[in-house]
């Protein structure tokens, strides 16, 4: 990284801090979900009370000695963490190996009956047919006499603000959607951004969450490819249940689905995105690094490469910004083309602010959030940014 020498990576053992409140509070509270959600054995309920046992008071476990995955969680740096606290080592490596652990607690990775199925399902599911998602959709109907410009702006900004509806922030703040958004973005690289879609060959877009998100993702996609600003689009989701409510393949059915039997203009642009995973103009990838418990720095060589010849990257949400920057204590200030000179090809960071990391803030736009809310902007969801490299 050229001229910015790197900030401590983010822990999770100060007490009051988010991090620590999100290893304390947010993931048992997610255990006592997926438990109602459903009908599990003994076996199901010892392994999840296990599970909150040892990150409460325990350390990191090894894996099982039969994981398939064992090879690769030792590339990512598991053999350094088992038998250290949960709270002790980086936040990013705690909070991605909390969910590892919990599909195992619940048999997702089997073999056994409860194999592949999604813990998250029903809450995803429940968002997908929600009525703000049939609002959302019913918006539709009223752009379409729109100037193309203004439909791709409006999608834009639908597919960054969408990146607020997220079950997991919801379980530890439920206040977080009544809050009202701020609507000035405290960056704003939107020219660059447009320039960049412009006569575009390949947009890669790594997607955050399923949902209320996802849609707008994919009408974006599907407006962009519609009106020849991209030529294909590669969407990443994960490749397996993550973060309660980030993007499977799984979840991108259900939402072309939901897209292809709604009423209106939606259903068009679920039946061309449903034409364009046929012909190769929209394809989904779910790569293991996508899971990975580690910063984009560390990208695997073919994940890379394919970066590497998109037009753009478009990268969602609050965790893929984190793992895009590195999670730091960063100064806001520290410019954003500097942490991500890593990226092996153009990018732009959609974000609504959730959690602590940040770059690429003007001193005074610091300077005036810090006087109308402490820190507070930093993690309540109610501001956003454009950022581009
Ligand atoms: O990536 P997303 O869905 O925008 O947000 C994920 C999130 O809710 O979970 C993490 C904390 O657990 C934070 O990165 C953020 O608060």
């Amino acid at each position: 990284m050229p001229d910015t020498p790197p900030a401590p990576v983010i822990l999770g053992n100060e007490p009051g801090s988010f991090p620590h409140s999100v290893l304390a509070e947010r993931h048992p509270a997610i255990v006592r979900q997926v438990r109602e959600a459903f009908p599990y054995g003994p076996e199901q309920h010892r392994a999840l009370d296990a599970l909150v046992e040892s990150c409460a008071k325990g350390v990191i476990e090894p894996l099982p000695a039969d994981a398939s995955d064992g090879d690769r969680w030792a590339a990512w740096g598991m053999d350094e963490y088992v038998g250290r606290s949960w709270f002790d080592v980086p936040w990013l490596w705690s909070e991605s190996h909390f969910y590892r652990r919990l599909l195992d607690a619940v048999g997702y990775f089997g073999p056994g009956p409860w194999q592949g199925i999604d813990p998250f399902r029903p809450s995803k599911l429940a968002e997908l047919h929600s009525r703000e998602t049939d609002e959302e959709l019913a918006a539709l109907d009223d752009l379409a006499d729109r100037p193309v410009a203004e439909r791709t702006e409006a999608l834009l900004h639908g597919s960054l603000w969408g990146n607020r509806a997220d079950l997991g922030f919801r379980l530890s703040d439920a206040d977080a959607e009544a809050r009202a958004a701020v609507p000035g973005l405290v960056a704003d690289d939107g020219d660059a951004l447009r320039r960049l879609l412009t006569d575009a060959d390949t947009l890669c877009l790594i997607a955050d969450n399923a949902g209320r998100e996802l849609i707008p993702d994919l009408l974006l996609i599907a407006h962009l490819l519609a009106h020849g600003t991209i030529r294909r689009a590669v969407l990443h989701v994960k490749p397996y249940p993550y973060y309660v409510s980030d993007a499977t393949t799984a979840d991108v059915v259900d939402a072309l689905r939901r897209l292809t039997d709604a009423p209106g203009e939606a259903a068009g642009y679920g039946r061309r995105l449903w034409s364009a995973m046929a012909d190769g103009g929209l394809t989904v990838r779910a790569h293991p690094f996508s899971c990975a418990p580690l910063p984009y720095a560390d990208l695997p060589d073919d994940f890379r490469a394919e970066l590497a010849a998109a037009t753009l990257t478009l990268v969602k949400g609050d965790l893929n910004y984190r793992r895009l920057v590195g999670d730091r204590r960063w100064p806001p200030t520290t410019a954003f083309a500097e942490v991500t000179a890593h990226f092996p090809g153009p990018v732009a960071a959609l974000r609504t602010l959730k959690s602590d990391v940040i770059t690429g803030l003007g001193a005074d736009t610091e300077a005036a959030l810090v006087a109308a809310e402490g820190q507070r902007w930093r993690t309540s969801g109610t501001h956003a940014l454009i950022q581009v490299r």
